[in-house]
């Protein structure tokens, strides 16, 4: 047993206490958006905070619910109108949405998440909901955790996080997982005791996902075990990234950064966590390298000889000074813009054309503009300047007018609170407020 690992018996919550101690952590007046399949999960979530809600103990503290119809079940539609009524019964406004837009042919369930998330943030929006929350359960950890270690993946260090307990979805609202702790058994037996029923999903017991086929092997193991303080060190470790920024690194003009030599006789990990999301923010990917390929680059940062390395779409320009990061110039796609229109430019920068004809974002290449400070090495500012955006007007006789945000896709679209601190300081070094709002106390 790994040393993040704790038996369930020590950590598991029940379903009450949970609800509990998820509506005592609120800043109030709340309203509460609970995203609900009609699983017995989350139906467990919605009757556990209506109960809590029910002692009146937290009288400022609205509840309405949300079913996400896919459109890839023919029994989808029917399942949100029992939900509709389930909601009804107990006086809470439900929502059902639909999602219509095309389907992928492969990656359906990431698609389908995505376009959940999507929905359920724009109907937050509509009814002014301040919080999301989902029913993820232990099990759903477990068995979350079971598939990155399967797939060689760094659960088993600081490095991985599992399912988080609350994100930031796309800047906009908080998802938080106040089950986390909780067991399906433990869920199912409560609702039982209240005489709720639930649906089942006939795709939990569809084979061809490795979901099912990781659940299938865990219910054969020995005892649950939780991975509790995973959410601690993921923390510790982002903290300590974050002074780490602080004391070494330097953003220019949001496409150059610098990073003093003395920064790389840190601890590995806390380098290898930086160096990963730094990465990911300069090539502009949802996701940084992975903890192996940063240290391949601290090691050549550590061997001591100027050359250059290329990671994630992000050249690595070892100088006698310093190491110096940029997003490699090639494979850089344009973006077209109509008058109006707001895009995400190579996942790097946030344009709006404000202006009244039709604009083209493209790399700048050789006639990129100087924007970087003088005292930087010529060769790191050409690379950095050729791939900054440059906006050419369709219309010859209209310049054009853009606004222009740095977009850092890691922690645009799925901020964990683990990353928060990290990501906080990382944003205001890209000349961007900080991410802390939130109706959460605990947070
Ligand atoms: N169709 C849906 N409508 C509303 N909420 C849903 C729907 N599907 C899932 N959820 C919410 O998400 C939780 C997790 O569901 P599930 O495990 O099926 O999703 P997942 O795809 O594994 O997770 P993720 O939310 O990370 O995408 C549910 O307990 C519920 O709160």
């Amino acid at each position: 047993m790994s040393d993040v690992a704790v038996t369930a018996a020590a950590t598991a919550l029940a379903p009450e206490a949970a609800a509990a101690e998820f509506l005592r952590s609120l800043v109030k007046p709340a309203h509460i958006l609970v995203a609900i399949s009609g699983g017995s999960d989350s139906t467990g979530l919605l009757i556990a905070l209506a109960e809590q809600l029910n002692s009146s103990l937290h009288s400022k503290v609205t509840l309405s619910a949300v079913t996400i119809d896919h459109g890839l079940r023919a029994g989808a539609a029917d399942e949100a109108l029992k939900v509709a009524a389930l909601c009804a019964q107990r006086g809470i406004s439900h929502f059902t949405r639909r999602w219509d837009g095309d389907k992928p042919k492969s990656g359906i369930m990431a698609a389908a998440r995505e376009a959940r998330y999507e929905l359920m943030a724009d109907l937050a929006g509509e009814i002014s909901a301040d919080v999301i929350v989902t029913a993820h359960t232990a099990d759903d950890q477990r068995e979350t955790l079971a598939m990155r270690r399967a797939r060689g993946g760094k659960a088993k260090d600081e490095g991985g996080t599992g399912i988080a307990d609350a994100m930031l979805f796309d800047r906009r609202i908080w998802i938080v997982r106040p089950f986390l702790s909780c067991t399906r058994a433990d869920i199912r037996a409560y609702l039982e005791e209240y005489g709720v029923s639930w649906l089942e999903d006939p795709s939990n017991e569809d084979t061809r996902y490795e979901r099912v086929r990781t659940r299938m092997h865990l219910a054969v193991q020995p005892p649950l075990v939780l991975a509790a303080n995973i959410g601690a060190k993921r923390t510790a470790l982002a903290e300590k990234a974050a002074t780490w920024l602080d004391e070494h690194v330097t953003v220019h003009a949001e496409a150059l950064c610098d990073i003093r030599r003395a920064a790389f006789s840190a601890d590995p990990a806390v380098i290898a966590y930086a160096l990963s999301y730094l990465t990911a923010v300069f090539g502009g990917g949802a996701y940084g390298p992975g903890r192996k390929q940063m240290e391949r680059v601290r090691d050549f940062v550590n061997a001591g000889i100027p050359g250059r390395r290329t990671v994630g779409g992000v050249v690595f320009d070892l100088r006698r000074e310093a190491l110096f990061l940029m997003r490699e110039s090639r494979n850089i796609e344009p973006l077209a813009l109509a008058p109006g229109a707001a895009g995400v430019w190579d996942g790097r920068f946030e344009v709006t054309n404000q202006g009244l004809a039709p604009i083209c974002v493209k790399a700048s290449g050789m006639d990129g503009a100087q924007v970087f400070p003088p005292n930087l090495p010529r060769g790191a500012v050409q690379r950095a300047r050729a791939a900054m955006p440059l906006f050419v007007s369709n219309d010859a006789g209209v310049a054009p007018i853009v606004a222009v945000a740095p977009y850092l896709a890691p922690f645009d679209r799925f901020l964990t609170r683990f990353d928060l601190m990290f990501a906080d300081r990382l944003s205001i070094a890209f000349g961007r407020q900080a991410y802390r709002r939130l109706p959460l106390s605990v947070l």
